[in-house]
């Protein structure tokens, strides 16, 4: 049996549970047919009454380096416990999460009930203009973004996101799974509305078309900044909703701000097999 928490942040949905990581057990519990559901699966090993260490494994079991909104999700469970024990978090806590992609610190924004929402710096972004040769020759102008993990960021004209002759799940797929990138990419695709304001897709690495993501949301966003002037203060809508962005400066951290929403606990019984 495996007790875990599910959480989302936009529809961004994750599975925490304690314990050593299992890529097994997470490509079992992240089938939305078959067990609980999710985009992936954050196993969490507190450190301390106010850190942890994450591993996180995709709904295909690979690991990811780092999830902006499942580490929120995960800042979301812990504060939860920490109220459970009487001491609730007030506004302007910190929570300290090590991730495959090194610390990083939630800050509580506010809570209300299982809804949070915190602010983290999610590392210096690394920007550069690339292009990819798709199958039928056509090339793709994008830009590589390195977030903790990789990113290719596409921008669009089109509201419906489509480029090059192609729905941006077509183009995200044969991307994300390109020779150019051996690990595999996260693929995003952006419509710039104004210069603070852009709409977003996703196509996520281990996922398929998702909702929303915290490093797709750091990607796009300091993509706009480095080469479509955008403002360094930006707001970043998802199908699953909006996030906020603050990056400053090229050689300073991003800064994310978005939700996260505590779902349910449960026990899943075919846990043990694995
Ligand atoms: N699947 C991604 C990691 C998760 C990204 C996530 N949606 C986010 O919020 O950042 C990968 O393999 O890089």
């Amino acid at each position: 049996m495996t007790f875990f928490a599910k959480a989302h942040a936009c529809g961004n949905d994750f599975l925490v549970v304690e314990g050593a990581c299992n890529t097994a057990l997470a490509v079992h519990l992240c089938n939305r047919h078959t067990s609980v559901g999710a985009d992936g699966v954050e196993f969490l090993e507190w450190t301390d009454e106010r850190s942890g260490r994450i591993r996180l494994a995709n709904a295909d079991g690979s690991i990811a380096e780092i999830s902006g909104n499942g580490t929120r999700c995960v800042a979301a469970w812990m504060a939860h416990q920490i109220a459970q024990k009487g001491a609730p978090l007030a506004s302007g806590a910190t929570l300290e999460i090590d991730t495959d992609a090194g610390l990083r610190t939630c800050t509580l924004v506010k809570a209300e009930g299982h809804r949070y929402e915190f602010a983290a710096p999610m590392g210096v972004p690394q920007v550069a203009k690339r292009s990819v040769r798709l199958a039928d020759g056509t090339s793709v102008e994008g830009v590589v973004v390195h977030t903790g993990n990789p990113h290719f960021v596409i921008f669009v004209e089109d509201e419906n996101f489509t480029a090059y002759q192609r729905t941006w799940e077509e183009l995200g797929r044969e991307i994300c799974f390109h020779a150019d990138f051996p690990e595999q990419t996260n693929v995003e695709f952006v419509h710039i509305l104004a210069p603070g304001h852009i709409a977003i897709r996703i196509f996520e690495r281990g996922v398929g078309p998702t909702t929303s993501s915290g490093t797709g949301t750091c990607a796009t966003a300091s993509a706009t900044i480095a080469t479509r002037n955008g403002e360094s203060t930006l707001r970043v809508v998802a199908p699953g909703g909006e996030q906020r962005i603050d990056w400053p400066s090229p050689d300073a951290e991003i800064l994310l701000i978005g939700p996260a929403e505590l779902i349910c606990t449960g026990e899943a019984w075919r846990g043990e097999a694995w």
